[in-house]
């Protein structure tokens, strides 16, 4: 089995409806995403030979999924007001919406999700919310799901 790996980061404001503590607030992070992909064949094209995916297309999917994130306000679903979503969008200010409670945890699986539907095989995600706090999501392996 191969595996690469490769990172990738954005800047995002989120808070956690509900919690008892400073995070409920509105605050932002630098979120740094690490995403390791795994696969049993390399390439055997000119071009991509002996490369299981070529690191300029793996980053640049994971850059697309982190700027679809970037500079935004990642919210939760239900987790703001319908007159508060109209003031920020009257003031021009872009929101990302998720079914869930935007926590490390549940954006590492976000973006297994969204990778994976890119086609990758992912091994795991990392996110960090800050240097020394991490949340990391690895789905099922494949050949655990076969058998
Ligand atoms: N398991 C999780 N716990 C917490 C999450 C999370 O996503 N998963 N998120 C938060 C908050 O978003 C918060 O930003 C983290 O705050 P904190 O732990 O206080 O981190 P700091 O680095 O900002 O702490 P300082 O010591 O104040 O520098 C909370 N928990
Ligand atoms: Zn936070």
């Amino acid at each position: 089995m191969y595996t690469l790996k490769t990172n990738g980061h954005f800047d995002a404001a989120h808070f956690l409806k509900g919690y008892a503590g400073k995070c409920a607030n509105l605050h932002g992070h630098h979120w740094t995403v690490t995403v390791e992909i795994q696969g049993e064949t390399l390439r055997t094209d000119e071009q991509h030979r002996g490369m299981l995916v070529d690191f300029g297309d793996l980053k640049a999917d994971l850059k697309a999924v982190c700027d679809s994130f970037d500079h935004r306000l990642i919210y939760e679903d239900g987790s703001l007001s319908e007159a508060a979503l109209k003031v920020l969008t009257e003031e021009g200010f872009s929101g990302r919406a998720i079914p869930v409670r935007p926590t490390a945890e549940n954006l590492a699986k976000r973006f297994c999700d969204e990778m994976a539907a890119k086609g990758y095989d992912v091994r795991r995600v990392e996110v960090y919310e800050t240097p020394n706090n991490m949340a990391a999501y690895e789905p099922d392996q494949k050949n655990e799901r076969d058998h």
